[in-house]
C-alpha cells in the first residue's frame, strides 16, 4: 500500500455526511414525476431514509405527510414567501399545503394525494424547497 493510501480514512461519520450530500444532491438534480395514483406508499423505513436528506422536516404520526415551519419576519414577507413557493410548486407539478397563521407563522404540508400517503415527488420537493430556504437565508 502506498504510503499516500494510508493515511486517507475517513470516520464513519463523516462518511455518512458525505453520504448524504451526495444524496441530497441527487434528490435536488429530479424532477417531480407527474402521478394520478397507482404508485405505492413510500414504507416507514423508507420514509426514514429520505427524512435524513431534508433537515428541518418532520413527518406525521401517520407517516401520510412530512412539515416545515418557520416564522416570517412579518405579513407581508410571509406572503412573499408562500407565493415564491408557489411558483417552485408549480415548477414541480406538486403542490405543498400552505398554512399561515399568527401573520407570519408558516407551515409547510407535503404529502402527494393521489396516493393518500409520500411519494418520492415529497421529498423532491422539500429538498428544493430547502435549497429555497438556504439561499434566502430565511432558517
Ligand atoms: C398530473 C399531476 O402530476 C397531478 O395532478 C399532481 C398535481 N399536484 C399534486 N400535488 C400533490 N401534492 N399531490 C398530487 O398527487 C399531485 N398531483
Amino acid at each position: 500500500m502506498s504510503d499516500r493510501q494510508q493515511f486517507t480514512t475517513t470516520s464513519p461519520a463523516c462518511e455518512l455526511a458525505s453520504n448524504k450530500s451526495v444524496l441530497a444532491e441527487s434528490l435536488l438534480a429530479k424532477k417531480c414525476l407527474p402521478c394520478e395514483g397507482g404508485i405505492p406508499r413510500l414504507e416507514p423505513a423508507e420514509i426514514a431514509t429520505h427524512l435524513l436528506l431534508v433537515p428541518g422536516w418532520q413527518v406525521s404520526g401517520d407517516n401520510k405527510l412530512i412539515s416545515r415551519s418557520w416564522r416570517a419576519r412579518n405579513f407581508v414577507s410571509a406572503m412573499e414567501q408562500l407565493n415564491a413557493l408557489a411558483e417552485l410548486a408549480e415548477a414541480e407539478q406538486h403542490h405543498p399545503d400552505l398554512h399561515l397563521t399568527s401573520y407570519r407563522h408558516i407551515r409547510v404540508d407535503l404529502w402527494t394525494h393521489a396516493i393518500d400517503g409520500l411519494s418520492e415527488n415529497d421529498f423532491i420537493l422539500a429538498a428544493k424547497i430547502n435549497q429555497w430556504l438556504q439561499k434566502q437565508s430565511i432558517t
